[in-house]
């Protein structure tokens, strides 16, 4: 089977590395006049990668769709019709805030021939694109699906587990970039590593009773795509959402461009549940915080001065 990726991003580029291991593949950027990705250094193209800038170039089976979240709907917006009917996996973590929609949402809806899927977990683009041992999920609804495409992304050095619960894959490798944020921004306040493990544990409960409310099964948020996520994200400065947090946290100024997803699907959240009936504490406050609602001085008794309440 043909692989392609779309967007010549850290984790596109990570991607269309590894998987150039196995065969050909074809990485699709905008603006790929280089030989040595700067949003991934130090690492080389295999000869077995094609770089381009054709949309034509890439008429694969399957089509790895590594853009951002919130760019996902307008490139859909223009490509859908190049793309239906092919195998599309989705590699963004985010929730798009116009629609409230994750990706796999958006590509079903502009491309409904198409086999929708998710590609999730805890991976930093470096460490896949240097071999490094990584375990991630595949998840797809339709089961034979699932297992041909775990088959044939998973390498050497990229092992896939499957599932088929698309929406609890998705809303983990989402949720996790809004906590992340609020990790960050505990530890660059100085309020502590204990402070840190309460915003992992009681985020990660907000993330499951988000994901059941939206048709998850909540033992897939305890998988690789939410729980593993969780962690890497929480306690690496290697996560960019982990390092805005630290600069909200610090009062810093963070680095404009770098794609920080949380920040966006953090206010989808916050928009998402009132409508969904249900509280989401720090979510809400992370959301509060990257719209500059909320000063980080205010953060902690925020949380805080909440009920005290059955755990
Ligand atoms: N980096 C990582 O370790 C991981 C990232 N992810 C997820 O992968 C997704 C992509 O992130 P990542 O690769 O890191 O992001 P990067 O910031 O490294 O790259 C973003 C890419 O998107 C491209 N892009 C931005 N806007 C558009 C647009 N309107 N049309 C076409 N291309 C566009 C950029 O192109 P240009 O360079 O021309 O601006 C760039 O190639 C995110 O959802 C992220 O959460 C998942 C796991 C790991
Ligand atoms: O999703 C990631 C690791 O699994 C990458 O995290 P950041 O987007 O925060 O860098």
């Amino acid at each position: 089977m043909s692989v392609a990726v779309i967007g010549a991003g850290a984790f596109g580029t990570a991607l269309a590395v590894v998987l150039a291991s196995k065969g050909p593949v074809t990485l699709w950027g905008r603006d790929i006049g280089w030989s040595e990705n700067p949003r991934l250094p130090g690492i080389d193209l295999p000869p077995a990668l094609r770089l381009t800038d054709r949309i034509e170039d890439c008429a694969a089976e399957t089509v790895l769709l590594a853009l951002p979240a919130q760019v996902l709907g307008g490139f859909l917006a223009e490509q859908a019709q190049f793309f239906d009917g092919r195998n599309l996996v989705s590699c963004a973590k985010g929730i798009d805030l116009s629609t409230l929609q994750g990706p796999s949402a958006l590509i079903a809806a502009a491309c409904p021939a198409a086999t929708v899927a998710v590609l999730t977990g805890p991976s930093f683009a470096a460490d896949i694109a240097r071999g490094l041992p990584t375990a991630l999920t595949l998840a797809c609804a339709d089961p034979d699906k699932a297992e041909t495409l775990q088959a044939q992304l998973s390498t050497a050095s990229l092992r896939l587990y499957r599932t088929t619960d698309v929406t609890g894959a998705e809303l983990g490798g989402a949720l996790k970039n809004v906590i992340a944020i609020a990790a960050g921004a505990a530890i660059g306040a100085g309020y502590g590593d204990s402070a840190r493990a309460s915003v992992v544990t009681r985020g990660f409960a907000e993330m499951t009773r988000l994901a059941a409310a939206l048709g998850a099964r909540p033992e897939t948020l305890a998988g690789l795509s939410g729980l593993g996520d969780l962690v890497l994200t929480c306690t690496s400065e290697q996560s960019r959402n982990f390092r805005y947090g630290l600069a909200l946290g610090a009062g810093r100024d963070f680095a404009a461009g770098t794609t920080v997803e949380g920040a966006a699907t953090a206010r989808a959240v916050a928009a998402l549940a009132p409508k969904l009936g249900i509280e989401l504490p720090i979510s809400q406050l992370v959301a509060g915080l990257a719209e500059g609602r909320v000063a980080m001085k205010h953060a902690l008794d925020i949380l805080l001065n909440r009920p005290l309440k059955e755990e």
